[in-house]
């Protein structure tokens, strides 16, 4: 076990994690093999974001993920074996690779919580395959990280994943540790000034409107001659500023303006990133609990508490809002029911953000232990919050309609950890970053009743709330 103490600025490398490396360290030289060996350690509290900014190298893939509301964050940089595959077979394909690792993983830890232990980060596309041939993130990446941090109500874990065989030296990986937990440990009080405004920064729109109108009106005559009832089309926003976004105050700023939304961020190590503030989870499992959010159906917030709660009740009141969303909650416990789940849906409820408000409705069901959440996210991705119905037909007029490359666009971002915990968002209200450019992404659902000028303007408003923290 190690032992950081603040004060005193002194590490101790107890005995029983040397020795429990060196016996992983003979183990496999006897047999000629390698491990993966996990070492996890409660730490000071540190903010992931700071790490982000202070530690992760731009040539490493990195996750960062938090949910202000909920005190928890976690950061994943580096990785010590990674999958990248595409095509239709990519969930069991991430699922195996999960498996096999744990089969091969052995854990040191010295406590006992769920969120110390390994993650593997999972970062899949919205299609199956990329039809743009140099989009920079492959249409299914699951890794496992050299280096986690994590956090929930201030409590702080690191987790450093290694791999050991007869080549490694173990006296290097202990200094490797040792000089990663003194970097962290000096970031505990650490204050970095995100908020400071970059000097002379701007940034310049590139928009057309009439293509995202006329997709929509297009969109509503098939669904008038019944090939599909809902179609979710997205629209892009092109922007160029006059430098590099920021990647870690443009996240600073989102996890500020959306303290009830998911904020995350992903790096390829190649240069480009994908950010975001999501409101929306895809699962969330914790000791096989699920909980999934049928999340669609729209306006939005007022100006004013009165203008605010009458957006509301016409939101709660509305038939074609209504319809839209009901959509969603009969495809998730369909979907769930498929897998031998007993789906429970709970009371319908607004989720109101800064600058939208949705219909929402959380939906439970307890889990069994032979269902890895890796299928979950496989029968539910893409639900018709993102997608349409039905949906194979929404996915081809999607591809039909919107002349970009989705990507990770409102595809399922997360972990799974070797307990079946998994924590899965749907990546909207999001951004891929390159640099000075960055391209924005939002979506709107279109059922009959839709008007085009009103999805447009829903589309803005979603864009804008990210727009707005990009600096
Ligand atoms: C597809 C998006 O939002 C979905 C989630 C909530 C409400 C939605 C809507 O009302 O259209 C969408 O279904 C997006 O923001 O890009």
């Amino acid at each position: 076990m190690i032992l950081a103490s603040k004060g005193l600025n002194k590490i101790q490398i107890c005995k029983d994690l040397q020795q429990f490396l060196l016996d992983c360290y003979q183990i496999n030289c006897k047999k000629n093999t390698t491990q993966i060996v996990s070492l996890s350690l409660e730490i000071d509290y540190v903010d992931p974001l700071v790490v982000l900014d202070k530690i992760a190298k731009p040539q490493e893939i990195n996750f960062y993920w938090e949910n202000p509301s909920q005190n928890e964050a976690i950061i994943a940089i580096d990785s010590v074996t990674k999958l990248e595959v595409s095509g239709k077979d990519r969930f069991n394909q991430a699922e195996k690779f999960v498996q096999d690792c744990l089969h091969n993983l052995v854990t040191f830890h010295s406590h006992s919580k769920s969120f110390s232990r390994p993650h593997f980060f999972c970062i899949f596309s919205f299609f199956d395959r990329n039809n743009q041939a140099d989009y920079p993130f492959p249409a299914a990446t699951v890794f496992l990280p050299r280096w986690q941090v994590a956090v929930k109500n201030k409590r702080c874990t690191l987790v450093m994943n290694t791999l050991i065989n007869c080549s490694v030296n173990i006296q290097r990986i202990l200094r490797d540790l040792k000089s990663k937990l003194e970097i962290i440990q000096s970031l505990e009080d650490y204050a970095p000034n995100f908020d400071n405004l970059t000097e002379n920064f701007s940034k310049k729109k590139i928009a057309n409107p009439d293509k995202f109108k006329n997709s929509v009106l297009s969109a509503l005559a098939t669904i008038q001659e019944q090939q599909l009832v809902k179609v979710v089309l997205a629209d892009t926003l092109d922007v160029k500023s006059n430098q590099p976004f920021n990647l870690s105050k443009s996240l600073h700023n989102l996890r500020r303006l959306h303290p009830n939304c998911y904020v995350f961020s992903i790096s390829n190590g190649q240069g480009q990133n994908f950010i975001g503030a999501s409101p929306e989870r895809l699962i969330s499992i914790n000791q096989q609990e699920l909980v999934t959010d049928a999340l669609a159906g729209s306006a939005p917030r007022g100006k004013t508490s009165i203008e605010d709660a009458a957006n509301a009740t016409n939101l709660v009141n509305n038939t074609k809002e209504k319809h839209e969303h009901k959509l969603v909650i009969d495809f998730i416990t369909q979907r769930l029911s498929q897998l031998g789940l007993f789906p429970q849906v709970l009371a319908p409820r607004l989720r109101q953000l800064s600058n939208i408000q949705h219909l929402w409705t959380p939906i439970r069901a307890v889990v069994p232990a032979n269902v890895h959440p890796l299928k979950i996210v496989a029968q539910l991705h893409p639900t018709p919050a993102v997608a349409g119905a039905a949906r194979d037909v929404a996915c081809a007029e999607i591809r039909r309609y919107e002349s970009f490359e989705r990507g990770l666009y409102a595809a399922p971002l997360g972990w799974v950890d070797a307990e079946g915990n998994c924590e899965f968002i749907v990546g909207i209200r999001s951004a891929l970053i390159d640099g000075d450019r960055a391209r924005l992404y939002a979506g709107a659902g279109i059922v009959a009743g839709s008007d085009p000028d009103k999805e447009f303007a829903e589309v803005q408003l979603k864009l804008q709330a990210l727009l707005k923290a990009l600096v």
